[in-house]
């Protein structure tokens, strides 16, 4: 079983046009409502595909309600902590040539107590899990070493604990010796200060957050694919999209087919890469379903150190 906290959940409104003009009147082509925050999502996908988890999901005023009446339409496990402030809103704006301009809300300030309920809500969730996935932004007033003590917990109860998240919240969580990272190429980049424009400089940066604390860490490269680096192996794969619809929780589509194919080697890789570009040609932030993921499209192999990055850094 695997649990899933998203502290800064959000109702995610992508919005396809034809291209982004600043200043423009631009008329919408299709919008899309969905569920959202990364831990959220990572819980949508694993549903979707079968795969057991319970969702701990904070929300506040109509936008929260809203979002839990979306997450019970899906039928998502869950555990919903009421709090005083209103779930923020994100906006997404989809070109068709897969580019996307994303606009996440801070969210809003959670008090003590409300992070205190929310932290016995994973705590008694957790009891069942192989796995605790703390994912996503913060919202503010969030102590930044939030997901760092979930990782003191949870390692010391035999838990496996994942981290997705970017910032001084990412670093703090490394240093307490998560089993899994999953940065993209910009939260590496950001969390060790180089510049990634070649899968080696993908693969420096991984070697150091391993050398501060982390387990395993899955990287994701946006359309150059993934790259994985667990014991002394190092893995790299990628995967086409014919139409990309939108990326929007590509990443958190890769960090649940890795974990539902059991988070180990070349195989747990293949199925995140094929459940991440399965997700690519949704639109909005859908997860994919089974009929949905093709694996014999991704190609993995031993990471090449030289390969240049196409998609830019
Ligand atoms: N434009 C794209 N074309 C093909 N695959 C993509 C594209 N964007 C993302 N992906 C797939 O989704 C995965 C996660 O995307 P990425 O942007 O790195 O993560 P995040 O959504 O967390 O920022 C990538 O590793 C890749 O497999
Ligand atoms: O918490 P953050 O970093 O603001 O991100 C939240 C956003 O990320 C998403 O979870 C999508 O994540 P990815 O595209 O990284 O997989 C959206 O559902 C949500 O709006």
């Amino acid at each position: 079983m695997i649990v899933t906290l998203t502290l800064n959940p959000s109702l995610d409104r992508t919005i396809e046009i034809g291209s982004l003009t600043r200043g423009a009147v631009i008329r919408a082509a299709a919008a899309h409502l969905d569920p959202g925050g990364k831990g959220v999502n990572v819980s949508r996908a694993l549903l979707a595909n079968q795969v057991r988890s319970c969702a701990v999901v904070p929300f506040g005023g109509d936008e929260g309600r809203r979002l839990v009446s979306l997450l019970q339409a899906e039928g998502i496990d869950m555990i919903t902590v009421p709090v005083a402030g209103p779930t923020r809103s994100n906006v997404t704006l989809a070109e068709p040539d897969g580019t996307v301009t994303k606009i996440n809300e801070p969210g809003t300030a959670l008090s003590a107590e409300e992070l205190d309920t929310v932290a016995e809500a994973v705590l008694s969730a957790a009891t069942s899990a192989d796995w605790v996935v703390a994912s996503g932004s913060l919202p503010p007033g969030v102590p930044l070493d939030v997901y760092a003590g979930l990782c003191r917990r949870f390692s010391g109860a035999g838990i496996n604990v994942a981290i997705d998240t970017s910032g001084p919240a990412l670093l703090a969580a490394v240093a307490e010796t998560p089993a899994l990272v999953k940065p993209n190429r910009e939260e590496l980049s950001e969390a060790t200060g180089l510049t990634i424009v070649s899968l080696g400089d993908a693969i420096e940066a991984a070697e150091i957050l391993r050398a501060r604390g982390a387990s395993t860490v899955l990287a994701s490269l946006g359309a150059d694919g993934a790259v994985l680096l667990q014991d002394d192996q190092i893995w790299y794969g990628e995967g086409p999209v014919a139409e990309p619809r939108s990326t929007v929780g590509a990443g958190d589509a890769m960090l649940a087919g890795f974990l539902a194919a059991g988070a180990r080697g070349e195989a747990a890789l293949v199925e995140a890469l094929a459940w991440a570009t399965a997700a690519v040609g949704l639109p909005g932030s859908r997860m994919p379903s089974p009929g949905d993921i093709r694996r014999n499209h991704v190609r993995v192999t031993r990471a090449d150190p030289t390969l240049s990055l196409r998609s830019g850094g």
